[in-house]
């Protein structure tokens, strides 16, 4: 099998933070990399840096030392290459479903594209992520769900190379997760996009991922790589295979070990 490239890497990153309590050491001398049309899972126990890494790649802060690159360039900013979703703000409440969706297509980044060519491109996100009968609606009268598919609609449209996730779909009930759940995968087989996701959910990483990444109590370092076997395009049925219950069980015992850590970490902080 041919080796895809390396797009983004952090080498021997560290982080600390100025708190009132003292320097906070969140990531300590980390080093991971990350290929071509990957989808790299992140787990890990509360506070243990996984926005803070995920805040590094998006170009929103840099590290203390180390370094985080681009297809071996410094990230000092954010770019256009890189689309970034929240669990939350994912969408601008002032404009309409369709204001959203454009939004990214009107800055001067794009100031290439017709205005056929913006409304083609609404109308086909506004298609594909089934919104089309609410282009002139305001955010707030949508289900969390479609705001989910606009947010997830507004980082595609402008065709980021990277998706960078942060527990987008955590305040969704479960039935709307698994849809957008299949939403992104279909969509992502189709793009082959680069992805980086934090979720607390190890079911979630394992369906989605090709690599979950399990990240250690803080100072966090990279505990355990686990490769996730199974060929896209999946489907649900995939949960009830013994395979996927053993990668989710054995995921799931790491995870719980290092929130014990993080948990001691956090009473000995107390005293
Ligand atoms: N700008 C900052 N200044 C001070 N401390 C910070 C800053 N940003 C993050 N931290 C601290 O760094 C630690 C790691 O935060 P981070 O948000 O990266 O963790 P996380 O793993 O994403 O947590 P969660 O899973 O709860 O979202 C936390 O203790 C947080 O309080």
């Amino acid at each position: 099998m041919q080796e895809k490239v390396e797009r983004i890497r952090f080498s021997n990153v560290s982080m600390q933070f100025e708190t009132d309590a003292g320097l906070l050491e969140v990531v300590r001398d980390m080093s991971l990399s990350i290929r071509q049309g990957e989808f790299i899972s992140l787990v890990g126990p509360s506070g243990c840096g996984k926005t803070t890494l995920l805040n590094m790649a998006a170009g929103f802060i840099r590290p203390t030392s180390g370094s985080v690159t681009i297809d071996g360039k410094e990230i000092s900013e954010p770019g256009p290459d890189r689309g970034v979703m929240f669990q939350e703000y994912g969408v601008f409440p002032w404009l309409t479903v369709e204001e959203n969706i454009g939004f990214g297509l009107n800055l001067k980044i794009n100031k290439h594209l017709t205005a056929d060519e913006k409304k083609r491109t609404i109308d086909q996100y506004l298609d594909l992520m089934g919104l089309a009968d609410f282009r002139k609606a305001y955010p707030k009268t949508l289900s969390g769900g479609m705001r989910q598919r606009l947010a997830l609609a507004r980082t595609y449209a402008v065709h980021p190379q990277f998706i960078l996730m942060d527990e987008p779909f955590g305040a969704l009930d479960a039935q709307t997760r698994s849809a957008m759940h299949d939403l992104l995968l279909n969509v992502l087989t189709e793009e082959g996009k680069t992805v980086l996701l934090i979720t607390h959910s190890v079911e979630e990483a394992v369906y989605l991922s090709s690599r979950v990444m399990i990240i250690s109590a803080r100072p966090s370092r990279i505990r355990e790589v686990v490769d996730i076997p199974f060929s896209y395009p999946r489907d649900r049925s995939l949960l009830s295979t013994p395979e996927f219950n053993a990668l989710r069980s054995k995921i799931y015992d790491s995870v719980m070990q290092e929130y014990a850590a993080q948990e001691a970490l956090g009473k000995a902080t107390l005293q």
